[in-house]
This record gives C-alpha cells, sequence and structure tokens, in this order.
C-alpha cells in the first residue's frame, strides 16, 4: 500500500501537468477572445459546449467519476467565459478611452 506522502506526490505531479494544460487551454481561450472582439461573436455558444460535454463525458473510462467530471467541465466553462468578458470589456474600455 502505498503512504499518504506517495499519493501527494502523485496528486502534486498530475497538478502540475494539468496547470500546463490549463495554461494551454486558456492560451487558447485568449485567441478565441481576440477573434470574437473583432468579428463581434457572442461569448457563449451553447451548441459547441453541448458537443464538448458530450464527448468529453462519453470518453471518460472510468463512469464511477462522471457526475464530478461533469461539475469540473462546468467550471472550465464558466471560467473561460468569465475570462473572454473581462477580456472584451477591458479591451472596449481601453478603445474608448484613446
Ligand atoms: C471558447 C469558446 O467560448 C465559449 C467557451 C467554450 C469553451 O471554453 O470550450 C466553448 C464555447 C463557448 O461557450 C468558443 O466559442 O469556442
Amino acid at each position: 500500500m502505498k503512504s499518504l506522502d506517495e499519493i501527494r506526490n502523485e496528486i502534486d505531479a498530475i497538478d502540475a501537468q494539468m496547470r500546463v494544460l490549463f495554461e494551454q487551454r486558456m492560451d487558447c481561450i485568449q485567441a478565441v477572445a481576440e477573434y470574437k472582439y473583432s468579428n463581434h461573436g457572442n461569448i457563449f455558444d451553447q451548441s459547441r459546449e453541448e458537443k464538448m460535454l458530450e464527448k468529453n463525458l462519453i470518453q471518460l473510462k472510468n463512469k464511477n467519476y462522471g457526475k464530478e467530471y461533469e461539475r469540473f467541465l462546468h467550471e472550465i466553462l464558466v471560467s473561460s467565459k468569465a475570462y473572454q468578458k473581462d477580456w472584451i470589456q477591458k479591451k472596449e474600455i481601453d478603445e474608448r478611452g484613446k
């Protein structure tokens, strides 16, 4: 049986990998925000979100984690839209001040 320290070291290593992936995803979200700002696009795209959730939930191997994985994906979507909203609002304020 692994010790608690060993398990926590594994968690730390996974958190580090997830941080890298999170930053990569947010770099894409930044690019999407810039595209939407230039093209006056809607921040929220329901059909895209439904497909993203469905595709990932189907591929989840351990279905015991389904509820929490769905919650996790929802949180990602909430953060993603909050970031885009803040960035676009700031951009609009900056542009108006010019
Ligand atoms: C990133 C986008 O903006 C929103 C956020 C999404 C996401 O984080 O995956 C998906 C759809 C949109 O509601 C997008 O339109 O692609």
